[in-house]
């Protein structure tokens, strides 16, 4: 569904000005990836495609694997071999108006924000920027805009007496920061103009996910590239945010300072002020005028029929959770004030609000992952009984939940847990069945050999369950969900056996899904489920949430869309909406 985006058209004397020089020339090549000596096996064929000085380019594709616009945007960087026709080689270079002695990779910066990459494939600790920061993460944002005040900053062993903590030695900034009058007024504006004013002195760690990305954006654009490749620039920003992004991206194009390629889903909308698609689409590149493009795009129609569907599973299911005066706060600053709520099995809500309002807070409560969900007066959560029975669970205060047994009946999908989740790549690498059945215990390791969890040789249902449920989610969230295909189990199967690291984005996003939803826990929480996933995959995990997820749980889904929500507020949807620290029912 394309989604309007209104005031972004390119002016008429724009397109006037637009020259034939060109800033990125791909001549009728095929891309391969380096290391592939017989070059047989091309990611790419027939590319074809010039960028001229003044056109605003989206590279558009169904599909976020190494296929799709990431391996256009892994040759523009360089990361892939462009292979010339013998007949009209690549003259002048990929970026032919980059003078000769330049590096042209040095002036391209490429920011992606459908995923992070994650320190080496190890599971980190994402809940550090709940606690007391450390001083080591306590970079501040104003800091991490200028590398040259943080490089020589190094912990100094020698203050203080040898029991205190070492001290991060900071220099003066203002010492170490000289900015010219023209950098200083672009970083002014940048930052105005991406609201980021009011944070410029909190660490970066304590930024929600849509500031940081705000943040990203503007490092790289202080950093004067010749060319910016923004990677789904919108993924996790709140409405307001957009337009003033997508103004900006429009303004900085228009004076060169970068020149601005945007990496778009063919289910996102197109701002109005790009002139030019290239599409990729089953390993080639169709490149041209926007209005020639788009026609080309393929849809699938979605697979959900919401008409004469009765309302959502009933809401008299038990409570689920149960909040009452649930505040957090970071010295005086007010993140969460006073709320409450309550869910209950059956029952599918929204949680809303603006970027930093407190949402992934509020989740890292409930997931018991926050260090004042223990101080919280009234936070009830559901607990497993021994042995874990899924769908039965008590409530008890988080203090009284060893956070492990949270983990089986919680089930979560984050930003956070995206980033973090191992990804070790060669044989020690956990395969797809192995990411999925860590879901039954929440783990982040498998904890046995067969890979649907610990303890299990005596209980020969709850085994034989497991393994149904593993085969559910493969069949009904796996390839044979989005690619429909006669031999369902095979390709499922199949599937199972990859490795999760060697899975494209959107691939790896919805194994996690599985993971979240294999142990039918009785709390889902969903937070940006979909970014990185092509519509197919967007339908089917739909699908599976409507149609699949039971009336003994509860589901809650965070996102910025309302058209990401599968369910409707006719059928039953309940709103919680977070705001200025306080939560209403919508
Ligand atoms: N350690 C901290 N110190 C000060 N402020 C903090 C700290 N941690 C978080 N915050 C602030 O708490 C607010 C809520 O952040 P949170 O990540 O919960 O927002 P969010 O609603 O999830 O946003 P988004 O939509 O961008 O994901 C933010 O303004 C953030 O800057």
């Amino acid at each position: 569904m394309l989604r309007l985006l209104h005031g972004y058209k390119a002016a008429p004397f724009l397109i006037r000005y637009i020259s034939t020089k060109p800033i990125i020339r791909i001549p009728k090549s095929s891309i391969h990836p380096f290391g592939d000596p017989s070059n047989q096996r091309p990611i790419l064929q027939n590319v074809d495609w010039t960028i001229n000085e003044g056109e605003a380019w989206a590279v558009m594709s169904a599909s976020s694997g190494d296929s799709g616009k990431s391996a256009i945007f892994q040759t523009l960087l360089g990361h892939l071999r462009i292979l010339s026709n013998p007949k009209e080689p690549l003259q002048h270079g990929l970026y032919p108006f980059i003078g000769e002695n330049i590096d042209p990779y040095s002036r391209v910066s490429a920011v992606s924000f459908s995923h992070r990459s994650n320190r080496g494939g190890a599971f980190y600790d994402y809940t550090a920027r709940y606690g007391a920061i450390r001083d080591e993460d306590a970079l501040t944002l104003r800091e991490s805009m200028f590398p040259e005040s943080i490089l020589e900053d190094k912990p100094d062993p020698l203050a203080g007496s040898p029991f205190d903590k070492p001290k991060v030695k900071k220099r003066a900034f203002e010492d170490v920061v000289k900015l010219s009058d023209e950098d200083k007024a672009l970083f002014d504006s940048l930052v105005k103009e991406m609201d980021l004013e009011r944070l410029l002195d909190l660490p970066l760690i304590a930024l929600s996910n849509g500031q940081t990305r705000r943040a990203r954006i503007v490092r790289a654009v202080l950093a004067r590239p010749e060319i910016i490749l923004l990677d789904e620039p919108l993924t996790g920003l709140d409405v307001s945010s957009r337009p003033k992004l997508l103004n900006l991206l429009h303004k900085l194009h228009q004076t060169r300072k970068p020149r601005v390629v945007l990496g778009l889903r063919t289910q996102d909308d197109i701002p109005e002020w790009v002139t030019h698609v290239a599409l990729v689409q089953d390993g080639t590149v169709k490149a041209g005028v926007k209005n020639d493009v788009v026609p080309f795009i393929k849809h699938n129609p979605s697979v959900l029929d919401v008409s004469g569907t009765g309302p959502i599973g009933g809401g008299a299911g038990s409570i689920v959770l149960d909040l009452r005066g649930v505040s957090v706060k970071y010295g005086d600053r007010i993140v969460l004030d006073n709320l409450s709520w309550q869910v209950r099995q059956g029952e599918r809500w929204h949680l809303q609000g603006v970027n930093g309002s407190g949402k992934t807070t509020l989740m890292s409560l409930i997931l018991g992952d926050h260090p004042q969900s223990y101080v919280q007066p009234h936070l009830l959560l559901p607990s497993p009984p021994v042995p874990a029975i899924p769908s039965k669970f008590v409530l008890n205060h988080r203090k009284r939940i060893p956070t492990a047994h949270l983990r089986q009946s919680i089930g979560v999908v984050s930003p956070e847990l995206f980033d973090a989740f191992p990804r070790r790549h060669g044989p020690s690498g956990m395969s797809v069945w192995e990411a999925i059945g860590t879901g039954f215990e929440g783990v982040f390791v498998p904890l046995s050999g067969n890979g649907i969890g610990a303890n299990l040789p005596e209980q020969k249902s709850l085994r034989d369950w497991r393994e149904e449920r593993m085969w559910d989610v493969l069949e009904n969230l796996g390839p044979s969900a989005w690619k429909p295909s006669e031999y369902p189990r095979e390709i499922a199967a199949e599937f199972a056996q990859k490795k999760f690291a060697d899975l494209s984005v959107g691939e790896q996003r919805l194994v996690l899904l599985m993971r979240t939803l294999v142990g039918r826990p009785p709390l889902v929480l969903l937070d940006e489920v979909w970014s990185g996933m092509n519509e197919e995959m967007v339908n089917a995990a739909k699908k599976y949430l409507r149609e699949r997820v039971g009336n003994d749980q509860a589901v809650v889904l965070i996102t910025h869309w309302e058209d990401e929500v599968p369910w409707t507020q006719s059928e039953g949807l309940k709103t919680f909406r977070l705001e200025e620290g306080k939560g209403y029912l919508v």
